[in-house]
């Protein structure tokens, strides 16, 4: 069983199909692409996975559930995190309480014990402290911790948000246009990043990028989304020469 399956999923709005019909599944473990040119519905389909939007028509399981209907939250403590396009820190706080949010918002203390700030309270307290701590290490951000994360470098940032998105423990990682504004010595330790992560956390990724370069080299497989449908899908070698592809990227070339 695929950990994650779309069946003819379609998403519209107003008169707009931005998603249309699209089948993809994941197998547990993969690093998947998911290429297209600009408006293609790439990010709605991340928007769709994570509760944002509803499917109009279509199924969508995660371990053979259906997660239509669930609201974001839910599907996060189902296993399913994500990171954005436009970076989305609380950039007032530090860098540690950053990640600390994540844990506080998928552990659960009990409501007695934190009104009366039990032992039990202080206890989760402090494990979700060296818990975040010891994150921050994994991502070179220890010395980082009482920064404000709006003062971190733009690399910084984006290895911040990931950080807080695996605070949370998903199993399924969705990350929307990593390397963006990234430089090449940036992009390649973001891609030596990714594989790290995913060997050490045990993820599934789907990843949206537009820096091919990026998605050629860690993607084991890539699907190629344009006007909302999935136009072709295959290793790298073979997107690289798939004719469908070639002319949807030279139509946002010349257009
Ligand atoms: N909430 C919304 N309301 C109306 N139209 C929307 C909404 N969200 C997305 N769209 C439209 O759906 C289409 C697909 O948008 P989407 O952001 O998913 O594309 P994308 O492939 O992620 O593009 P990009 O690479 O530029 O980020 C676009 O035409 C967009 O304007």
């Amino acid at each position: 069983m695929p950990l994650l399956e779309l069946d003819k999923v379609t998403c519209e709005f107003g008169g707009l199909r931005a998603v249309s019909e699209v089948s993809l599944h994941l197998e547990t473990g993969e690093l998947v692409g998911l290429i297209g040119p600009n408006g293609a519905g790439k990010t709605t389909v991340f928007n769709l996975l994570t509760g944002v939007y509803a499917p109009s028509e279509g199924r969508i399981l995660f371990d053979g559930a259906s997660l239509v209907g669930w609201a974001p939250w839910r599907i996060n403590r189902a296993g399913i995190a994500r990171t954005f396009q436009n970076i989305r820190l609380f950039s007032d706080m530090t860098v540690l309480d950053n990640v600390k949010i994540a844990y506080h918002n998928h552990v659960r203390h009990g409501v007695m014990s934190s009104i009366l700030r039990l032992p039990t309270y202080f206890r989760g307290e402090q494990e979700i402290e060296e818990k975040a701590l010891a994150f921050l290490s994994l991502f070179h951000l220890e010395e980082k911790k009482d920064e404000l994360a709006r003062n971190l470098p733009y690399g910084e940032q984006r290895r911040l948000e990931i950080a807080r998105a695996l605070a949370t423990e998903p199993r399924l990682l969705l990350l929307d246009e990593p390397a963006a504004g990234m430089n090449p010595q940036e992009t390649r330790e973001l891609m030596d990043l990714i594989a790290f992560i995913r060997e050490r956390f045990s993820l599934t990724i789907l990843l949206i990028e537009h820096d091919m370069s990026l998605v050629m080299g860690i993607c084991e497989r890539i699907y190629v989304l344009d006007h909302g449908m999935v136009i072709a899908q295959g290793s790298p070698k073979e997107i690289r020469s798939n004719p469908k592809v070639i002319e949807a990227y030279l139509g946002e070339v010349t257009s």
